[in-house]
Formats: structure tokens, C-alpha cells, sequence
């Protein structure tokens, strides 16, 4: 049996394994398994902290329920953060991930402010499959078109609308996340623009669905609204599951994301008793 975690951050949730101490049998088979809502304890991402490298307080490997590999998950990094943080007695630690080192800092009042890296804006960064205008990229499906795209390490495709409610996000989201024009697929943003610090946003997750609140993506959202002239370089973006706020900073083009982190339970878990 290993102790589990079930965390989330403004319910965008997940179960976080410590493989610290020594590697886990985790295939991605088992990891989509334990993320079925159904059959296994259920969660939006599956998350594994790893031995950290030099540099770094913690790895964090991440896991989609379908079992891809995510090089950026937002909310998880704040509650990775907070655990790391909370063991060690600091205010600040450093999570890597596949895609780089992304230094974390308390708040007062339970938030977390996570340094989410620099947005890439190239094409060939988002990844796209070919050289288009990543700020009006050629896709359209029923009453959504022209998305910005950037990658927070992560690939994010985001279509402003002008009613969020009029739009059939279900329906729409696979599809486009599965759209030839992104070779790794795409998380799927619907962002309606409220005010130049307001938007609010639905994401459809890669590898995940719908989900109450998704931190990558609303620091895309935000990047891709600030590059549109939509709002400015710092926002709150309202999501199904509470409210980030975002901060495309000037000086580094690095994107800064503060949010809450919760512990909904802890438990035990069989590997064994989970696919192969
Ligand atoms: N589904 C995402 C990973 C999780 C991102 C999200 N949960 C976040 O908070 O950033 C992907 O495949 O890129």
C-alpha cells in the first residue's frame, strides 16, 4: 500500500503520489486507472513527486487521465508547492517539471504565487503543425474562430467569444483539441472578455475534458488576451472553480499565476489492484 493525496486547486483536482524516497510502479495504464472517477479514486491530472535535481525542491511528473504526459499543470504546481514548502519550513521552492523550474512563493491568506515561465509565442513553440500567425491561427468550428495559440509548456489554443453561455463547450472542445493543426493536441480555452482586467474562462482540458478551473490556461488566456489588445498584461480570470489572477510580466516574459491550494483527503492505495 503508498499514502496518496487528494488535492486540488480551485477544483481542478488530483491525486499526487510521492515517488521521492524511490520510483513507483506507475505505467500510465495504472495512472489512467487511478484517475478514473469510476473505477479508481478519480482525478483531473495524476500527479508523481519525484527526487528533485540539483537546483530544484521537487520534480513533478504529470499524468493526464488518459495517460499523456503534461509538461505544465498550474494548479498543481501551487498545491506540489505548498507540500514541499510546508515539509521544509520555507515560503518559497522550486518545482521542475519537463519543461523547466518554476519557483514558488507563499502568500498571505493561504495563496500561492507560482512563476509559470515565459509564454512561447513561435508556432513551432505552441506546437503548431505549420507556420501560421499564432495570434489568428486558421481554425474555426461552428460559432468559434481565428484562436490565439501559445504554450505555457503546455500547448493552449484560446477563442474569445463574446457570450460564454451561448457556447457548446462539450461539444466544441474535443473536437478542436483533436484538430490536425496541433501535433500534441491542445487544451481549449473559451474566454469572454468582461473588462481590460477581467475575463472569464472555460477550458477544455487535452487529455482531460472539462475541468472547474485549469492555472496553464489561464495564463495563456491572459497572454493571448494582452497580445490581442483585449485586456492588459494583468488580469483575473474567473474559471468554473474560482478565480487566479494572472501577470504577463513586463520585464521577463514570465507569466505569474496566484491561486489557493486544498487537501481534500488522504489515503492509502494498492498499485497492485490497478491496471498494469
Ligand atoms: N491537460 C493539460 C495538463 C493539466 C493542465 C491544468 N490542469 C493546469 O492547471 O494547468 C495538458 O495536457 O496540457
Amino acid at each position: 500500500m503508498v499514502p496518496f493525496r487528494k488535492m486540488h486547486g480551485l477544483g481542478n483536482d488530483f491525486v499526487v503520489l510521492d515517488a521521492r524516497a524511490g520510483a513507483l510502479p506507475v505505467t500510465p495504464a495504472r495512472a489512467a486507472a487511478i484517475a478514473d472517477r469510476h473505477f479508481g479514486i478519480g482525478c483531473d491530472q495524476f500527479i508523481i513527486m519525484e527526487k528533485p535535481p540539483p537546483g530544484a525542491d521537487v520534480f513533478m511528473r504529470i499524468r493526464n487521465p488518459d495517460g499523456s504526459e503534461a509538461g505544465a499543470c498550474g494548479n498543481a504546481t501551487r498545491c506540489i508547492a505548498s507540500l514541499v514548502a510546508e515539509e521544509a519550513g520555507k515560503d518559497r521552492v522550486v518545482v521542475r517539471t519537463i519543461a523547466g523550474d518554476l519557483p514558488v512563493e507563499r502568500l498571505p491568506g493561504g495563496l500561492w504565487r507560482a512563476d509559470m515561465g515565459p509564454a512561447r509565442l513561435r508556432w513551432d513553440d505552441v506546437p503548431l503543425a505549420r507556420k501560421v500567425d499564432t495570434l489568428h491561427v486558421p481554425l474555426s468550428l461552428g460559432p468559434v474562430s481565428g484562436p490565439a495559440a501559445c504554450s505555457m509548456g503546455n500547448p493552449h489554443a484560446t477563442f474569445f467569444v463574446e457570450d460564454l453561455d451561448a457556447i457548446p463547450v462539450a461539444e466544441l472542445g474535443p473536437k478542436l483539441e483533436r484538430d490536425p493543426i496541433f501535433p500534441d493536441r491542445a487544451n481549449i480555452g473559451f474566454a469572454q472578455v468582461l473588462s481590460p482586467a477581467h475575463i472569464r474562462l472555460v477550458i477544455w482540458e487535452r487529455g482531460a475534458g472539462l475541468t472547474l478551473a485549469c492555472g496553464s490556461g489561464a495564463c495563456a488566456t491572459v497572454v493571448n488576451a494582452a497580445r490581442r489588445g483585449l485586456t492588459g498584461r494583468r488580469a483575473t480570470v474567473s474559471l468554473p472553480g474560482g478565480d487566479l489572477v494572472i501577470e504577463w510580466r513586463e520585464a521577463d516574459g514570465h507569466v505569474l499565476m496566484t491561486g489557493p491550494v486544498a487537501t481534500a483527503f488522504s489515503g492509502t492505495l494498492d498499485l497492485g489492484a490497478y491496471g498494469a
